[in-house]
């Protein structure tokens, strides 16, 4: 039994950094496992320009380095998010910036910080998006409709249907990345997509069907969004994630929350994994035999559709047991990792 693998060190397409003291508790996390992260804009306000994103940058940065991480060793991605009111002058001079990397779509509501999201995106962006595909600059879409009459765990399919195909017949050239995949539509949908279209998934979906939430009470922080789903949509994404389509690679949408925001009456969505992202992976591809697949989707992939280099450096992931941490210190508060506690077979080997 092969006990050990070095991949090229591998990138995280979906991360939540926040900011503040929850930035320079989590970034450290990150910066470890991964050589660059694509970094969200749901801050509040969001990160709506590209002068704001690039000073969010400049806090990413200065936290990394209060944390002995030099700016050589991990770059942000920086994205904006879209509104209505976004402007395709906007979208130039953030390709021209050369640190925007995305555009975030969150429809109005959806999920954490999504108030200022889009209301109707063919009705209200068609310029911006018009103005994307000219610069290829790509949009990253959290893929779920918000009609309340919708069945939560329906979201994404009607998603599909409502948005994702009537955006490719009027944006044939865009890149679309289908942030956090969850379910076995959305797969087919991606692979028989004739456009530039990718999925992110995140290590969560793979290992955990929505039994998770409940299994011997309600777990919290098994809660994120898109919500986990049946068994036979994780073994989608797990055939996804280590098939021979190189339409699909890793975003860990790792999101902290305050553990007494979790832990509450009305918990906030999103697990978090920065810390233990590429164990979680590893564990995941191991379940099926698929080792060899892990770096194509973590270091390979990405890249690609991004149109970057793959990274220089490597990584090693090593057989042998890693007891994930109950809680992480947080400022004043403390988060919780996703399986706190419990022990996993893979650990990344410190350089
Ligand atoms: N995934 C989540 O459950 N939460 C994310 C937002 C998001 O990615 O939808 C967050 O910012 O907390
Ligand atoms: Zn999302
Ligand atoms: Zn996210």
């Amino acid at each position: 039994m092969t006990t050990s693998y070095r991949i090229t060190r591998p990138d995280d397409w979906h991360l939540h950094l926040r900011d503040g003291d929850m930035l320079d508790a989590v970034a450290p996390h990150t910066a470890r496992q991964f050589g660059r992260a694509i970094i969200m804009p749901n801050l509040r306000p969001p990160v709506t320009t590209t002068e704001q994103a690039l000073a969010y940058r400049g806090r990413i940065v200065a936290a990394l380095e209060r944390a002995g991480i030099g700016a050589s060793e991990f770059e942000p991605l920086m994205t904006l998010y879209l509104t209505d009111n976004t402007r395709p002058e906007e979208i130039r001079a953030a390709k021209a910036s050369g640190m925007v990397h995305g555009v975030k779509l969150y429809p109005a509501g959806a999920t954490t910080n999504s108030d200022a999201g889009v209301t109707d995106l063919l009705g209200k962006c068609s310029a911006v998006l018009e103005a994307m595909q000219e610069v290829d600059m790509p949009l990253l879409v959290h893929g779920e409709v918000t009609d309340p009459a919708i069945d939560l765990f329906d979201r994404e399919a009607v998603f599909i249907e409502r948005v994702m195909q009537p955006l490719r017949r009027s944006f044939p050239a865009l890149k679309v990345v289908f942030e956090h995949l969850t379910t076995k539509d959305g797969v087919d949908y991606v692979l028989s997509d004739s456009g530039p279209t990718a999925a992110t998934l995140t290590a969560h979906h793979l290992l955990y069907n929505r039994n998770a939430l409940f299994l011997g009470g309600i777990r919290p922080h098994y809660y994120c969004l898109p919500v986990l789903k049946r068994e036979v949509h994780r073994k989608a994404l797990l055939d996804a994630a280590t098939g021979d389509s190189d339409k699909f690679f890793l975003g860990t949408d790792s999101a902290p929350h305050a553990r007494g925001l979790k832990e509450h009456a009305c918990g906030c969505a999103g697990c978090y994994t920065a810390l233990h992202a590429m164990e979680l992976y590893a564990t995941a591809f191991d379940s099926v035999g698929r080792m060899d697949r892990l770096e194509a989707f973590a270091s390979l992939n990405g890249p690609a559709f991004y149109g970057l280099p793959p990274n220089k450096g490597s990584l090693v992931l090593e057989r042998g047991s890693y007891r994930i941490p109950e809680e992480l210190p947080a400022g004043g508060t403390t988060v919780v990792p996703l399986a706190a506690g419990e022990e996993l077979a893979w650990s990344v080997r410190q350089a």
